[in-house]
């Protein structure tokens, strides 16, 4: 079993562990279309994974899968060695999956301290009753829940927009909330869905460096697709290929590089 493999894999200049997360043999359809045919890739403890694939490749599809979002007609997944059987996405979420949105899905009107603060409901206890009178153990435990959400406000330099409206904030700020209400959930996988979109190259910078800190800092284990080929290549362990719903590809950047299918996939001649 995959869970059993002893010793430390140092990839590029990160140490990542065994693998936490298998996938086998994944196939997914939408009526006539298939999204995903017969995928198979793993995830190690600690790696910065990428999905890439030109548009329609099935990446968005692979990641609903992975947080339970779309159940695959086939296949198996295996987190933390456990089968995964039917998992929907809030079960996915309890045992340590977040995730942020291809389009941004935070609430306008509402501050980013608030809009971080709705990452931690699934780590609060209290019961609806406590906390809407504030009372006793609900007190205490708003109290712990600010404290983390500051902390990751801190650790994403937005103490200055800490009351602002998100909807009133710049896009690549926004991008920045979102990874920051992912973060609040405390999670082992951060599945992140184009977090570069429509970003400059400023922000795309900051962005990269956020991720890299996450990974390191907190030693979170990110699955990542991006279409900026100089991010994914930059900053991924490994990077899986997908095109059609098949996966052509799979290895380090420079292996994914050299890869003749993906090279024709890209460039659209086969
Ligand atoms: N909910 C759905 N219903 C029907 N078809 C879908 C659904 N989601 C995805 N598909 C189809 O599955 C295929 C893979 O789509 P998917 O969004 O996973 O690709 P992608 O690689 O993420 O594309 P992009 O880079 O454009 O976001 C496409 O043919 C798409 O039209």
């Amino acid at each position: 079993m995959i869970m059993n493999e002893p010793d430390m894999h140092f990839g590029s200049a990160r140490k990542t562990g065994p693998v936490i997360l298998d996938l086998q043999n994944i196939s997914l359809s939408f009526g006539g279309v298939k999204a995903l045919t017969n995928i198979s890739f793993d995830v190690r403890q600690h790696e910065i994974r990428a999905i890439i694939g030109p548009n329609g490749a099935g990446k968005s599809s692979m990641l609903n899968v992975i947080n339970g979002v779309y159940r695959p007609q086939q296949g198996e997944i295996i987190y933390r060695g456990q089968h995964r059987k039917n998992m929907d996405c809030y079960q996915a979420a309890k045992s340590g999956i977040a995730r942020t949105f291809q389009n941004i899905a935070l609430f306008k009107g509402m501050t980013v301290l608030d809009n971080i603060m709705t990452g931690r409901n699934l780590k609060m206890k209290s019961n609806f009753l406590l906390q809407a009178l504030y009372w006793g153990p609900a007190r205490r435990e708003e109290i712990e829940h600010r404290k983390k959400a500051e902390a990751i406000i801190d650790f994403l330099e937005i103490q200055h927009i800490r009351k602002t409206p998100v909807g009133r904030l710049p896009y690549g700020l926004q991008k920045r909330v979102e990874l920051g209400r992912a973060l609040a959930a405390e999670p082992e996988i951060l599945l992140l869905d184009e977090p570069m979109a429509g970003m400059n190259v400023e922000e795309k910078q900051d962005m990269c460096r956020f991720i890299l800190d996450v990974n390191d800092q907190f030693g979170t284990t990110i699955v990542l697709i991006e279409h900026d080929m100089g991010v994914v290549m930059d900053i991924s362990d490994r990077v899986v290929v997908l095109d059609y719903g098949k996966k052509i590809g799979d290895g380090t950047p420079d292996e994914v590089r050299g890869n003749q299918d993906v090279i024709n996939a890209y460039l659209g001649s086969h």
